[in-house]
């Protein structure tokens, strides 16, 4: 039994005063605890999130990390530093990381595989472009995609990452992928994991949906059968909104 995983990606919001405020009205309200409640927040604030989320339901997400350990890397934050504050996921391989930010097939495996050596576990994004959607090609994109990711992953760490399926399209857009559709991709993404490792993992592997989620469609897309939670962006970031999709 698969336990869903809601995600707030609050992408480059919020001060840190801000953050904890939102932490301190939604903490008591989360009373869904069949569903793993989590917030992916920017750097500066996860020391002052970790202790504000202490004893709550709620678990934290970096969103994103290098690949190395130390060195000559301005500006990066590395998986010890992550881990040294107790962070529990890391978002590898968002779609707008990989539009801006030069990440690729090769990097979202490095980040994943070293994710998992400190035991930060991934939610590792795929998904395809709106003229990828058009031209048929959204299951050849996200095979390569999850295919790449999961190199060298063995299969016992394979059952612990979380995939997340965003259409490109989708995001911030007001577009939702309709449940059907998503849950289709999804059910694909499964097959594809199934392929790599075995029918054990892929029934293990949680895969989110991405894109456009709010309080108004959750439930629809969370009561299809191959879909484990969801990432959400711009609803995340209202706490009456984050409670509601939580315990949706
Ligand atoms: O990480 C979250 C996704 O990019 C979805 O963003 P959105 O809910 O604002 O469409």
């Amino acid at each position: 039994m698969r336990k869903p995983i809601i995600a707030g990606n609050w992408k480059m919001h919020k001060t840190i005063k801000e953050a904890v405020e939102f932490v301190n009205e939604v903490k008591d309200k989360i009373n869904n605890t069949d569903v793993e409640a989590v917030i992916c927040a920017p750097f500066t604030m996860l020391t002052e999130l970790k202790k504000a989320t202490e004893g709550t339901n709620i678990k934290l997400a970096a969103q994103n990390m290098h690949f190395e350990e130390n060195g000559a890397f301005t500006g990066e934050v590395s998986p010890l530093m992550l881990k040294e504050i107790g962070i529990d996921y890391v978002v590898i391989g968002h779609s707008e990381r990989r539009q801006y930010f030069n990440e690729t097939d090769e990097t979202v495996n490095k980040k994943t595989l070293k994710a998992i050596e400190h035991n930060i576990m991934p939610i590792v994004c795929v998904g395809e472009t709106l003229e990828e959607r058009e031209t048929d090609k959204t299951k050849d994109v996200v095979k390569v995609q999850v295919e790449e990711a999961f190199k060298s992953v063995s299969s016992e760490d394979a059952k612990k990452v979380v995939i997340a399926y965003e259409p490109v399209w989708a995001i911030g857009t007001g577009k939702t992928a309709s449940s059907k559709d998503a849950n289709d991709v999804i059910g694909y993404i499964r097959e594809v994991i199934k392929n790599i490792y075995s029918e054990d993992v892929s029934e293990e592997v949680r895969i989110q949906y991405g894109g456009s989620v709010k309080p108004s469609n959750v439930e629809e897309i969370m009561n299809e059968d191959d879909i484990d939670g969801a990432l959400v962006g711009g609803a995340s970031l209202n706490p009456a909104d984050y409670v509601e999709l939580v315990n949706f």
